[in-house]
């Protein structure tokens, strides 16, 4: 949440009504952001709806005292003096979990979609929408151009309006270039405007992650993109074709959600070949059936998409749950040697995991199917049982789907570790991420880094606890946590920041089920 800091300099300096104004427009964001309307929060506050309005037109004289109780209401800090710390996890383990644990919504289907609603000139209604720091980022830059995104009173619902004329000039350049997922409008921003420019993507710290097939899939719709100074810059040729084949380079989720954007509003018929059917490409595809583009090979590699020129349709879109999120939460049963149940697991996205993990000999059962809001992806609570694992014959490595997940591949690290015997495990797709397990020694597990891709795990390990600063990843972060559940004593995780980019509330539903996760700045 952004806020004003106050240094001693700053202090001398500043223009009070400047001041007054910048905090009247986060007054403003903070309230919409936990779904509030003015009157509700004049009523947490005892004050009237004008007090409010005037707050955040920057027309009210601001005590402490008022800013103290505003930060309080909105569960913000509107204002800090000098910078504020890192956030870090003191985190007491060896003990099992228990209970249940339902699984949140996904955060790469929510990226895409909010991605997505700019094609939508009707109200787009997202509901179950995960809290995370990536979905706030992507609604930082939708915001800076002009789009009004509104939380229902509960925070989970978020409905969506764009602008006939979008100020993509004014994005908000921070935000755009902290996410990955900034490249997926070029998509639908190639059918707003013939000439734009997009900050560069950023992410997690993974390697080098190419931008070149997206470019390579959206040159059929007429995009040309040339990378210079920090920016994308795009320019945007129609090309009149009736129809047209992408065959995309690499099977990836973000270029096959890319050319589904482009393809959603160009007339004719657009036939990628290579796509991605992942989770969140169906997502994408539910929603845009939704707005009456016609989709053809749902969870196939070849989509055929027929689109129209003009979306108009007002849609309510329900994201369905996040495996990966659920393979954390099992990893977390698994190696703390607990009786868990998962709910609302997307069964349809973990078939080759939970096959790897009975391999391995995990006990576990799974609920009869039921189908999850979108209508479509199966979900089934899965409940595991303490049982001892054996590694498994064959290297664990990651494929498109329906393959392993490669943003699960690292939680079987943390799970071969408590396994019997030696495990490898080659991730193929990250130039950096089986580095970041080699962490995982801090705990006493046995991972040796063979090359950049691949680990060698001999198991089982008897968990010690330490301390450790979270590798700038967000998968191999929520691992060395996982791990740290499992080794008896008191650890400290440094810098967790970047876990909430992925996350919701994870050590609160981690201490509900037992765990003792401690949360501290310096
Ligand atoms: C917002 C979002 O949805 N992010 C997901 C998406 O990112 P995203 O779609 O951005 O993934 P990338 O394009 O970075 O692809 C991941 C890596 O795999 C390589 N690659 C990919 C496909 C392929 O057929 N061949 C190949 O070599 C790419 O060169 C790259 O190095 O997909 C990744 C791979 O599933 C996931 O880790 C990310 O969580
Ligand atoms: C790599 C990931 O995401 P992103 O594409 O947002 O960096 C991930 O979710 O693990």
């Amino acid at each position: 949440m952004p806020r004003v800091t106050v240094t001693d300099s700053s202090l001398d300096t500043t223009d009070a009504a400047a001041v007054t104004r910048r905090i009247g427009s986060l007054v403003r964001d903070a309230r919409r952001h936990r779904g509030l309307t003015q009157q509700q929060l004049a009523d947490r506050l005892g004050t009237s709806q004008s007090a409010i309005a005037r707050i955040e037109q920057g027309n009210q004289n601001l005590t402490l005292e008022l800013l103290g109780r505003l930060s309080a209401a909105l569960d913000s800090e509107l204002i800090t003096l000098g910078p504020t710390g890192p956030t870090h996890l003191r985190v007491t383990g060896g003990r099992p979990l228990q209970g249940s644990v339902t699984v949140k919504s996904s955060k790469n289907a929510a990226v895409a979609l909010l991605c997505a609603c700019l094609l939508n000139r009707g109200r787009t209604t997202l509901r179950n929408v995960a809290r995370i720091v990536e979905v706030d980022r992507i609604l930082d830059v939708l915001r800076s151009i002009g789009v009004s995104a509104t939380w229902d009173d509960a925070g989970r619902d978020l409905t969506l309006v764009v602008p006939d004329e979008l100020d993509v000039a004014g994005i908000d350049a921070d935000a755009a270039r902290r996410t990955r997922s900034i490249i997926m409008f070029l998509g639908p921003l190639l059918h707003r405007a013939e000439v734009f420019a997009l900050p560069y993507a950023g992410g997690c710290d993974l390697g080098t992650r190419t931008v070149q097939p997206h470019m390579i899939a959206l040159r059929p719709f007429g995009l040309d993109v040339e990378a210079r100074a920090g920016e994308y810059h795009a320019t945007v040729r129609p090309t009149g074709a009736a129809s047209r084949t992408v065959v995309l380079t690499e099977r990836g989720d973000t270029v096959t959600e890319n050319a589904l954007l482009a393809a959603a509003r160009t007339e004719g018929t657009t036939t990628i070949r290579n796509a991605s059917s992942n989770y969140m490409v169906q997502d994408l595809c539910l929603y845009l059936r939704l707005l009456g583009v016609g989709i053809e090979g749902l969870g196939t590699t070849t989509l055929v998409v027929t689109g129209s020129t003009e979306l108009d349709a007002d849609v309510d879109y329900t994201i369905s749950e996040d495996p990966v999120e659920a393979m954390s939460l099992l990893t977390a049963g698994i190696v703390t040697g607990s009786e868990l149940t998962v709910r609302r697991a997307p069964v349809d996205f973990l078939e080759i995991e939970l096959a790897v993990l009975a391999e391995m000999g995990l006990r576990y059962s799974l609920s009869p199917e039921y189908l999850a809001d979108n209508g479509h992806t199966r979900l089934a609570d899965v409940t595991i049982s303490p049982s001892t694992l054996q590694a498994p014959l064959d290297k664990i490595h990651p494929m498109p789907f329906p393959g392993l997940n490669i943003d699960n591949l690292p939680f079987f690290a943390v799970i071969a570790a408590t396994a019997t015997g030696s495990t490898l495990i080659h991730d193929w797709v990250y130039d950096n991420r089986a580095i970041h397990l080699s962490d995982l020694t801090r705990l006493g597990a046995d991972v040796r880094l063979l090359d950049p891709h691949r680990v060698l795990i001999d198991g089982p390990t008897h968990w010690s606890s330490a301390e450790v600063v979270c590798p700038p990843a967000l998968r191999p972060a929520v691992c060395i946590l996982l791990a740290m559940l499992a080794a008896k004593g008191t650890s400290v995780l440094r810098n967790v920041d970047i876990i909430a980019r992925g996350y919701e509330h994870l050590y609160e539903r981690l201490v509900e089920m037992g765990a003792s996760i401690e949360v501290f700045r310096d």
